[in-house]
């Protein structure tokens, strides 16, 4: 959780809600993971991680694979664990949790690039979308990206060029315009998402964590087309570890924790409670870091002196406890 000085202060105007758009009913997002590792990785993380069943093999694949040693285990993420929630014409959502909570996984899931493992996704109309982390081609061209983006998003090749120069400038990405998008830093490339996305006022406007990387021009201006999107009836979902980017754009947030939808509210109720959630989740992290890198110290065959230390510093956290 970042506070931006740029953002600070600010609020996202209210204006009359339309319509639903989109209605999220029981949403589950499993992702099937092979090799035990990443398994045991997330559930470190505090990730829903449970072991699949084996898939069944064909007999031919079994007989192949005879005598070969089982590599790894397939375990299953639960992502996204029974999301449900309403957005209305003209809203601007915020999405809020820490890393690994399952915000992305919704935005992709609700723009259709994610099956879910059960529940469902209803959007009004058809979701013009280049989404989340969008598929745009690493070995191309920017240029080529814009065509191929904007076409991707509904817009006709006459459209596409009507807009390029605008999507070049609001992108500031200048000469590397021409440049393959591998060679691009990752800001350059999140700005380039973003209003290639944006370029055409889609229904539903996904923003992942794009605004992060801007300079405060770049916040300006995405902020108006934010704004435009709305006022023209479009929905904004915007993810971001910023939370004054929150407060400054959005008039809703959503809190995931854990893939679970654990508050849905208005920004300054949301915010605040994620707030001091955030803050207590870093002292007990720096706590139990604190603990970790004692007992390694200790462990490694410090002097009596150094473990003297660390027995006394327990002692004295231990009212805390
Ligand atoms: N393709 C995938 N295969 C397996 N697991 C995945 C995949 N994508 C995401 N996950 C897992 O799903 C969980 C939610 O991830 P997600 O990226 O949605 O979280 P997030 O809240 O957006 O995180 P961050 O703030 O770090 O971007 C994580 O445990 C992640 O490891």
């Amino acid at each position: 959780m970042e506070d931006e000085a740029d953002d600070a202060g600010e609020h996202a105007e209210a204006i009359p809600l339309g319509d639903p758009c989109l209605v999220v009913d029981d949403l589950h997002i499993v992702f099937r993971v092979f090799g035990g590792k990443t398994a045991e990785s997330a559930r470190a993380q505090g990730i829903h991680v449970q072991d699949a069943e084996p898939p069944r093999r064909s007999l031919v694949k079994r007989l192949l694979g005879a005598g070969r040693q089982h590599v790894g285990a397939v375990s299953e993420v639960h992502a996204v664990r029974g999301v449900s929630f309403m957005a209305r014409h003209g809203e601007s959502i915020g999405i809020v949790g820490i890393n690994g909570s399952g915000k992305s996984t919704l935005l992709r899931a609700i723009t259709g690039l994610i099956p879910p493992h059960s529940g469902s996704v209803y959007v009004d109309g058809e979701p013009a979308l280049l989404g989340v982390n969008a598929a745009l081609m690493p070995q191309m061209t920017g240029a080529k990206n814009i065509e191929i983006g904007g076409l991707a998003l509904g817009m006709t090749p006459k459209q596409v060029d009507e807009r390029f120069d605008e999507v070049v400038e609001f992108a500031d990405i200048g000469d590397f315009v021409d440049m393959p998008m591998k060679t691009y830093s990752s800001g350059m490339a999140a700005r380039l998402r973003f209003a290639i996305s944006s370029a055409a006022i889609p229904d539903i406007l996904m923003v992942d964590e794009a605004l992060a990387t801007g300079d405060a021009a770049f916040k300006a201006r995405s902020k108006a087309r934010i704004a435009e999107v709305r006022q023209q009836a479009g929905t904004v979902f915007l993810v971001s570890h910023s939370i004054s980017t929150i407060e400054a754009m959005c008039t809703r947030v959503l809190w995931m924790h854990q893939g679970q939808l654990v508050m849905d509210g208005p920004v300054e109720e949301v915010t605040a409670a994620y707030r001091e959630f955030v803050r207590a989740h870093r002292q007990a992290r720096s706590g139990g870091q604190a603990g970790g890198r004692r007992r390694k110290r200790n462990g490694g065959g410090g002097s009596q002196g150094s473990g003297g230390r660390a027995r006394r510093q327990d002692k004295a956290r231990a009212p805390d406890a």
